[in-house]
């Protein structure tokens, strides 16, 4: 290329800015990719106490699309509760992207905080008594939100509302009981049918089973998935039991405070006709190349500090740093 050629091909830099936001979409897995309903991108949250940092959320990449049911699953400790309080609008992050329903939660005047919390997104909380208004029955209960919400449509409708809602969550029995005359499944069931009353476009369930034998919990998941079919409610689940992966389509597991892997469930056909359920494990690939080997495979190949990795026409290989080829290897 000529001197001059160079000189008349330099981009401006709105070409320039273009181009580098193109090519971050890309690396990015594409322009859809930040465009999910729930979208966090190297999300960090760094609380500081008596000068020292903990870093509870470490550039953690999340997308959810509209109307899935997600469940985010992590041990002790590993930043679950962090990500809620800052997807429900109580916490602020420290940096990166956190986007819910187009609002974006780094920069959220008081006033646009509020009107998300209360229209936008809906909560079940780990502990009944943190849902349900004690002294008022079910039925009362769901149709408290609305009555706050001054939603149109007079007592009659709100009520009609509120008995539907409690039959689509299996409870509509339960409709004229006060929660102390409930059982713990019950009244986590009536806290769905409340979390909703107002149409929120996400719900968020943190730890809602955390208190139930797994019958019961079964029965929790079944309402949130109702709920997630028949009104198209994104739901996010956040949970330390793995076990959960069995109750839902899509579990994002969370380590030190990043998203690792992912097991989806497909529905497959089997040779006999018959429709199977297919769990596949995925490790999570952040914006920057990085993934986290799933510590059972860290465990199974003794792997410390480096590991080689060699490029195949289709897959990747993570080796022992320290054998030569042709040993013992995993691939990832
Ligand atoms: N307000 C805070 N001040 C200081 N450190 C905090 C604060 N909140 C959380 N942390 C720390 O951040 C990390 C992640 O905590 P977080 O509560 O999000 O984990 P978790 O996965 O929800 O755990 P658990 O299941 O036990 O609730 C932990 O090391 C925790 O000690």
């Amino acid at each position: 290329m000529t001197a001059t050629a160079e000189s008349t091909a330099v981009p401006d830099l709105a070409e320039l800015q273009q181009r580098a936001a193109h090519r971050a979409a890309e690396r990015a897995g594409g322009r859809d990719r930040l465009r999910g309903h729930i979208v966090c991108d190297g999300l960090v949250r760094i609380f500081k106490t008596d000068g020292v940092e903990v870093v509870a959320l470490q550039g953690l990449d999340l997308v959810i699309d509209r109307g899935e049911l997600v469940a985010i699953v992590g041990a002790s400790g590993s930043g679950k509760s962090t990500l809620l309080n800052i997807l429900s609008g109580l916490d602020t992050p420290t940096a990166g992207i956190a986007r819910v329903a187009d609002y974006d939660l780094l920069a959220l005047s008081n006033r646009r905080r509020l009107s998300y919390r209360r229209g936008v997104v809906g909560f079940v909380w780990q502990q009944t008594g943190r849902n349900l208004l004690p002294y008022l029955t079910a039925r009362e209960n769901v149709e408290l939100p609305m009555r706050l919400a001054g939603r149109s449509g007079g007592r009659r409708a709100r009520r009609a509302r509120a008995q539907e809602l409690l039959e689509m969550v299996g409870v509509g029995y339960c409709a004229d009981r006060r929660p102390g005359q409930l059982s713990g499944g019950e009244q986590q069931r009536c806290a769905v049918a409340v979390a909703v009353a107002n149409d929120p476009e996400v719900l968020f369930a943190d730890e809602p089973t955390g208190e139930l034998d797994e019958a019961t919990g079964a029965e929790v998941f079944a309402a949130l998935r109702t709920i997630n079919a028949e009104l198209g409610v994104t739901v996010v689940v956040v949970t330390h039991d793995q076990a959960v992966a069995t109750q839902v389509r899509r579990t994002v597991a969370i380590r030190d405070g990043r998203t690792s892997s992912e097991v989806r469930r497909t529905a497959r056909v089997a040779a006999d006709g018959s429709t199977e359920l297919v769990s596949e494990e995925y490790a999570v690939l952040d914006r920057s190349g990085r993934m986290q080997l799933p510590a059972s495979f860290v465990d199974a190949l003794s792997l410390r500090d480096r590991v080689r990795l060699d490029l195949e026409p289709d897959h990747v290989q993570v080796r022992p740093g320290d054998v030569g080829a042709g040993t013992e290897r995993s691939d990832a």
